[in-house]
C-alpha cells in the first residue's frame, strides 16, 4: 500500500517519462520544505539537485528513475530525521557543534580541520546550517566518500588520483 502510495508521488513528479529532472527535484523538495515551518531553508539549489541526482543516477541518465529517486528519499528521510534531532529548540537551524554530531550520526568520521571547513562552508552569517545546507553537505560527502572508495581497491585508505580522474 506505502508503495503504491510512493508509486503515484513518483508518478506526478516524473510525470510521463516516468523520470525525475534536476528542476522537477529542486521543485518538490522546496515545495515540501516549504510545509515545514520546523526546518529554515533558502530552498534548495539547482546545482544541490544535480548532486543530489549524479550520487543516485546509477544508470547514467541525469534523471532519478523510481528506485533511485526512492533510495535518495530515504537517504533524505533519514538525515532529516538526524538534523530534527538537533534542531530540539525548534529554530530550524543547528550550530556548528550539533552539526559536528549530525555528521557523525549520519556516519562519517571527519578530523577537526574537515568539520572546521564544512561549517564554514554551509554556515550562515550567525554560524547556523540551515536544513538544505546540512542536506547539500551531507549529499557532498556521501559521494566523495562513495567516489573515494571507488578508487580504494585494496581498501588501505590511500588512493592515487590522476589529474584526469580527480572528478568536479
Ligand atoms: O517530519 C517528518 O516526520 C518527515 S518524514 C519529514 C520528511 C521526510 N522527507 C522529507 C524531505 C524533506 Br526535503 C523535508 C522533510 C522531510
Amino acid at each position: 500500500e506505502e508503495d503504491q502510495q510512493f508509486r503515484s508521488i513518483f508518478q506526478q513528479i516524473a510525470g510521463d517519462e516516468m523520470e525525475i529532472t534536476a528542476n522537477e527535484l529542486k521543485n518538490v523538495l522546496n515545495s515540501i520544505v516549504s510545509k515545514h515551518k520546523d526546518l529554515n531553508s533558502e530552498g534548495f539549489s539547482l546545482d544541490s539537485c544535480r548532486s543530489m541526482i549524479s550520487l543516485m543516477d546509477m544508470d547514467g541518465t541525469g534523471r532519478l528513475n523510481l528506485q533511485e529517486f526512492r533510495h535518495l528519499w530515504n537517504k533524505i528521510k533519514q538525515w532529516q530525521g538526524i538534523f530534527q534531532h538537533y534542531n530540539s529548540d525548534q529554530a530550524g537551524s543547528i550550530n556548528s557543534y550539533e552539526m559536528r554530531n549530525a555528521v557523525n550520526d549520519a556516519g562519517f568520521r571527519l578530523n577537526n580541520q574537515l568539520y572546521d571547513i564544512i561549517t564554514m562552508r554551509y554556515a550562515n552569517e550567525g554560524m547556523n546550517i540551515d536544513f538544505d545546507s546540512f542536506i547539500s553537505c551531507l549529499v557532498r560527502l556521501e559521494a566523495m566518500f562513495r567516489a573515494f572508495q571507488a578508487f580504494d581497491q585494496d581498501g588501505d585508505g590511500t588512493i592515487r588520483l590522476s589529474v584526469l580522474e580527480v572528478s568536479c
